[in-house]
């Protein structure tokens, strides 16, 4: 599969900021945090058209296996030639990694030293079944050096630099996961060795309802986004992974 290109740098600071307090809190207790109108409808519409544009006109591709997952992603890196729709989402989502730098660590302090990595993916489960299964975004266990090689060491490396995973769902407002399927199921205190999510005491699922900004521990949050239902809407998301140390081993 595709590497990602590995430039990665400082963040942008903020504007105005899009966590609040109790939110850092969360994401820094449980791993995981859920923003619910991040961006108004009007931006998420018109970044939502600007996708498709890119969906229909550009090449999109499967990433890994497609018994792992079935969307197709493109990675935007040149923002200078992004439709300005998309740019806009894109800054703020940036922009989060200095809200995480310049948080109070008794707010925040899960991670350290964020960078943003140059890329970020624009994903699209278009059609029935399409699915991804589940998996962490930062397979720390599953790149150890003595455990893969060298060759997959080294091309794992732009994984394991991902600290924070930043999701913000280009869809519309009354996504409803019952009739169309697509919710994004955080197994939430599963087990460092489990990998379907069995021993998770806390599972949630997240509707994928455009605006709404999902943030979460790349390392430790084992997730999946669940099987589209038939009702031909397009799944469409951008995925920015944060880049930053982990406190424990930093
Ligand atoms: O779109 C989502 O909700 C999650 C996608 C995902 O897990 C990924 O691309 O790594
Ligand atoms: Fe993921």
């Amino acid at each position: 599969y595709m590497t990602p290109p590995i430039e990665s740098t400082t963040p942008p600071p903020s504007k105005s900021a899009l966590l609040s307090i109790p939110q850092l809190k969360q994401l820094d207790r449980k791993g995981f945090v859920q923003i619910p109108n991040a961006f108004s409808r009007n931006s998420i519409l018109e970044a939502r058209a600007a996708a498709i544009d890119l969906y229909k006109s550009t090449s999109f591709s499967n990433q890994n296996s497609p018994s792992v997952r079935q969307d197709t992603t493109t990675f935007i890196s040149d923002i200078s030639s992004t439709p300005v729709a998309l740019r806009s989402i894109i800054r703020a989502m940036r922009s989060v990694a200095s809200e995480l730098d310049s948080a109070d660590s008794t707010d925040f302090s899960r991670t350290i030293s964020h960078r943003v990595p140059l890329h970020l993916q624009l994903a699209v489960y278009d059609g029935e079944r399409k699915e991804y299964r589940a998996h962490r975004d930062n397979p720390v266990l599953g790149s150890r050096l003595q455990d893969v090689g060298l060759l997959h060491y080294l091309r794992s490396k732009p994984y394991r630099a991902r600290g924070i995973t930043c999701i913000v769902y280009l869809n519309s407002e009354d996504w409803n996961v019952e009739e169309s399927g697509g919710g994004l199921e955080v197994f939430l205190g599963a087990d460092e060795q489990d990998d379907v999510g069995e021993t998770s005491k806390h599972p949630a699922i997240v509707s994928p309802v455009g605006g709404t900004m999902v943030l979460f521990d790349s390392r430790v949050v084992l997730h999946r986004v669940m099987p589209m239902l038939c009702t031909g809407e397009r799944r469409i998301a951008l995925t920015l992974w944060i880049e930053g140390e982990p406190r424990s081993t930093a």
